[in-house]
């Protein structure tokens, strides 16, 4: 099948759109790939949805706010959508959509993700799966990461030799690790960009620390970094997940940016090697995916503690749309009912399948 999959990532930096070639167990070719930047208007009101989101923390009527970024994850999905189509030359046979996440509970068993199955599927003509997280999560997994059986297929097009490890650096960090049995081990390891983002938007220098150059031009504040380690989130075993804002943030008010950036990017380093140093074998290689692994500085303090650490587009992939490429890999595995998470990579309490397919109305199809 030829599948669109979608990711709107936790780092608000727009939709990845990308077609791949699959029948949900092997990876076939790759097709076009688009990211479909949010307006500043439109990153506003999702930054708005998300605060309201936490604030309500799934008690109560659902914030107002939702609908309006329904409406513009609706809008900026299209815009991709047209892109990807209009370069592959047809429309996809399937659509795996994971929408915009607001807010990440899963110790309550909420995961709430932003968008309008039902109005895509209608507006392109082409069934949708939806709702990957839901199933796992009522059955008391996670609900994240859901991408780790996509890596292990990518491992396996690629024939990397286990064990071996990917990781993702986005807005959060995750990892999965694959054994010499073929075992998958799978959790979010801590903050990746995210924080960095924020207090580089804090101070209005930019929406990133482009090429890792504040970090490089600070100093590790020790002292904040122990306490930001001292989270729980550490102590806990995994199957784990977190919230893009579980981590405090109010220390760097005290501190120069550039060492609210050194510390941060040494904080999601020591947390990457905190997670390392739980697998039960060492990785030969990790494999390393998504907007981080364009930070240098970034890349060369997770070699300083983890070993051989290679970007994903090194290795033939694609590095920033590796997750969107794991949602259409999903999308037919749910069409066929085959598992989407796993005891090592959700905590759920066994292979399991989950989403919910959305057919075109007939007037549309
Ligand atoms: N050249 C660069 N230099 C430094 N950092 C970069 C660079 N390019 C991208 N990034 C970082 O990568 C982030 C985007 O990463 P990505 O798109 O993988 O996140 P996401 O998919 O939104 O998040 P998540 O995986 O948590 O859902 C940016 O916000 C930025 O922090
Ligand atoms: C709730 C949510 O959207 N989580 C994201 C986030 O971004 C990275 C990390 O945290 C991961 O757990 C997840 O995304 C990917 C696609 C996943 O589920 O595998």
């Amino acid at each position: 099948m030829l599948v669109l999959g979608y990711m709107s990532g936790t780092s608000l930096d727009g939709v990845d759109a990308a077609l791949i070639e699959t029948d949900g167990e092997q990876v076939g070719a790759f097709g076009p790939s688009f990211l479909s930047p949010f307006s500043d208007a439109e990153r506003g009101l999702i930054e708005w949805a998300t605060a309201e989101a936490l604030a309500w923390n799934g008690h109560g009527a659902a914030p107002t706010s939702f609908a309006a970024v329904e409406a513009v994850v609706h809008e900026v999905h299209m815009r991709a959508a047209r892109a990807v189509i209009a370069e592959a030359g047809r429309a996809p046979d399937l659509v795996g959509f994971h929408g915009q996440t607001v807010l990440h509970r899963p110790e309550r068993r909420l995961s709430v993700q932003l968008g309008d199955a039902q109005r895509l599927a209608d507006a392109l003509g082409v069934p949708v799966v939806a709702g990957m997280r839901q199933d796992d999560l009522a059955a008391g997994g996670q609900g994240a990461p859901l991408v780790p059986a996509y890596h292990a297929a990518l491992a396996g097009k690629l024939g990397l030799g286990a064990p071996v490890a990917f990781l993702n650096l986005g807005g959060v960090a995750n990892v999965t690790f694959i054994g010499a049995d073929g075992g998958l081990i799978a959790f979010d390891t801590g903050p990746a960009n995210g924080l960095i983002d924020q207090v580089v938007q804090a101070r209005g220098r930019g929406r990133y620390d482009d090429g890792g150059r504040f970090a490089a031009a600070g100093r590790v504040d020790e002292a904040v970094l122990a306490q930001l380690l001292s989270h729980g989130h550490f102590r806990e075993e995994g199957p784990k997940s977190l919230d893009r804002y579980d981590f405090p943030l109010e220390w760097a008010d005290g501190c120069s940016l550039e060492d609210a950036a050194a510390t941060l990017t040494a904080f999601t380093a020591e947390s990457v090697a905190l997670a390392a140093r739980s697998l039960p074998q060492q990785p030969r290689l990790w494999v390393v995916c998504g907007g981080g692994c364009h930070n240098p500085v970034l890349m060369q303090a997770l070699r300083d503690r983890i070993g051989d650490c290679r970007a994903a587009d090194d290795l033939g992939l694609r590095s920033d749309f590796v997750e969107a490429e794991a949602m259409a890999f999903l999308a037919v595995r749910s069409f066929r009912g085959l598992p989407l998470t796993y005891p090592g990579t959700t905590g759920a309490p066994a292979a399991l399948t989950g989403g919910t397919l959305w057919r075109p109305e007939a007037a549309f199809a």
